[in-house]
């Protein structure tokens, strides 16, 4: 099925944003696939791409155990899009000079166009100045024969090159993402008009070659899924029965953690729309139980993840045996818990589904949706005919209110917390912002203060409202509600909630925070 789409093949040196390559190039309508450099020989071989993209990465090429591309690729007659660790490598590679520690450029940085190159066609004028995102130590001080020098920046004199000729282009900075405006049009021009793909390929075509994977992998076997409500194991479950059909149960597990009225909700609607068998499991005493007297949010996390791992395990059973564990894991969940390469990007925290599983599985996992960002999921989720009331719903983590009650979680501390937020949403929804916002939600803080209320003293909890807007989760800003807005939310929580007697606005962007506080 892909054999008939033309294919870019990006090479992956352990950048935290290669996966935006895969997405742009998806965006462009053409299929890729993202390997780890020490794959890329061999799925040259293989894929047969038309074009290859070398990605950023944490290394330094000055180092001699540092990572290459298979040098084969520069006499295959392929184009070669190197970025960042890309570029430098191709340098190193092709006879060129790289050097370390003199001018470090991290964040925003200016481009000036020298010459005209079909990599700028349509985009950037020759003597013009364009803003572009840097993140490097390194840089290139000799080009290899061949090439010639596209733009520069202040300190990468080789900001933009080219060997035209070979088709072989490289950049400094990241095109790959949204602080480079024009970023997506110039890789746009790579894959397009320079390696000459077609753009053909949709969330349609990725549907049926999704269900085909998930054929081949799961043969027939039995596949449980964990459900949660949420947009990606819906859409998940959707994809998966489509493939399967009745090998298909779903299991949506109530951990004590969940909001205010949300499990009757999420398995009547998931009843009234599919016929996908669904075991909703009561397993709130276990979860809770083991969160005692547990306060650091990876612990927290990993007891979860286990503890989901062994509710699925104990379903499994129950209807004979299940050979498959599917999971709508997406690929932000992926890099924030371990690098995709298994290389040294860091691990931020382990998503429950991702870093937070135990060990040993004894279920093989199916999750169609890993590589695919949460708006992109959202389109595939329309295109599968999935109804609004699953496809705009904001997010909510595995994990549930367990995160968002910082510190020891008590049933109390829970209880208060799902009064506040039902209160802050339904204010939301009211308001009609709810589909403004990508994620909204109330934190209970383990902070008392000092209030009075009715002439008495109070010594109560602290709430924090967070309301973000994003594209895909990796990167966020804080909804700027009006001060009259956040007043009456402010004002009925404290009023409607014993136990809350402040409440306080999260104004934090992400970077440098995250979405959730832990
Ligand atoms: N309560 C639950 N019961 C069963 N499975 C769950 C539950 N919570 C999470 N999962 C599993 O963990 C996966 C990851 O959770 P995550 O919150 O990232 O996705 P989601 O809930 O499907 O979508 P959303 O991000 O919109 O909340 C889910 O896709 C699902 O497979
Ligand atoms: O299923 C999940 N399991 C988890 O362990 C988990 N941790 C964070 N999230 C959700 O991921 C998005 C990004 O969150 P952060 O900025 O807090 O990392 C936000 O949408 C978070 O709600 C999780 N989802
Ligand atoms: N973002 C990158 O690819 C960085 C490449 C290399 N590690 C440097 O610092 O220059
Ligand atoms: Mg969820």
């Amino acid at each position: 099925m892909t054999q008939t789409h033309d294919k870019i093949l990006i090479v992956d040196f352990g950048s935290q944003v290669t996966q935006l390559i895969a997405r742009r190039v998806r965006e462009d309508g053409v299929y890729s696939e993202v390997v780890p450099f020490q794959k890329a020989a061999e799925a040259i071989r293989t894929m047969k791409p038309r074009g290859v993209i070398l990605s950023g990465g944490p290394e330094s090429v000055t180092t001699d155990a540092s990572p290459r591309a298979p040098q084969e690729l520069f006499d295959t007659d392929l184009p070669v899009f190197g970025i960042c660790y890309g570029q430098q490598t191709m340098a190193a590679q092709l006879g060129g000079e790289v050097e370390s520690g003199h001018h470090s450029e991290f964040g925003r940085a200016e481009v000036e166009v020298l010459t005209e190159s079909p990599l700028f066609q349509g985009v950037w004028q020759v003597g013009k100045k364009y803003p572009v995102w840097m993140s490097h130590g390194d840089r290139v001080t000799r080009l290899p024969e061949g090439f010639e020098v596209l733009a520069i920046s202040e300190n990468a004199p080789f900001a933009a090159v080219a060997d035209e000729a070979r088709k072989f282009y490289a950049v400094q900075f990241h095109p790959e993402v949204v602080h480079t405006p024009q970023g997506a049009q110039l890789i746009r021009n790579f894959v397009r008009d320079i390696a000459g793909c077609k753009g053909d390929w949709t969330m349609k075509a990725f549907r049926e070659e999704a269900i085909e994977r998930i054929r081949a992998q799961v043969g027939t076997g039995r596949v449980i899924c964990g459900l949660s409500g949420g947009v990606d194991s819906a859409v998940a479950a959707v994809l998966i029965h489509e493939a399967i059909g009745d090998q298909l149960t779903c299991v949506f597990v109530d951990h004590g953690l969940l909001r205010a009225a949300e499990a009757e909700q999420v398995v009547t609607l998931f009843r009234d729309h599919y016929n996908i068998p669904l075991v909703h499991v009561q397993a709130q005493d276990l979860f809770i139980g083991a969160l005692e007297g547990v306060s650091d949010p990876e612990v927290k996390r990993k007891t979860i993840g286990k503890l989901f791992i062994d509710v699925f395990d104990e379903e499994a059973k129950k209807i004979g045996g299940a050979d498959f564990l599917a999971q709508g894991t997406l690929y932000p969940d992926v890099i924030e818990s371990v690098s995709f390469t298994g290389g040294p990007s860091v691990t931020i925290k382990s998503h429950h589904n991702v870093g937070g599983l135990p060990e040993r599985m004894k279920m093989k996992l199916v999750e169609p949706l890993r590589e695919l960002f949460k708006d992109e999921v959202r389109v595939l989720g329309r295109e599968l005919g999935l109804p609004d009331a699953f496809v705009g719903r904001h997010p909510f983590p595995g994990p549930g209110l367990a995160i968002r009650v910082p510190g020891e979680i008590t049933r109390e501390k829970l209880d208060i917390l799902r009064k506040a937020d039902a209160i802050y949403l339904e204010e939301i929804r009211n308001a009609g912002l709810y589909d403004e916002i990508w994620q909204a939600f109330a934190v209970l803080l383990p902070v008392k203060t000092v209030g009075v209320m009715g002439d008495a003293r109070t010594y109560d909890h602290v709430c924090a409202l967070r309301a973000v807007t994003s594209i895909d989760g990796m990167t966020a800003d804080f909804y700027p509600f009006d001060m009259k807005f956040l007043g009456r939310v402010a004002t009925r929580i404290i009023n409607e909630v014993k136990g809350i007697n402040r409440v306080t606005y999260d104004i934090t962007s992400k970077p440098p925070g995250t979405i959730e506080w832990e």
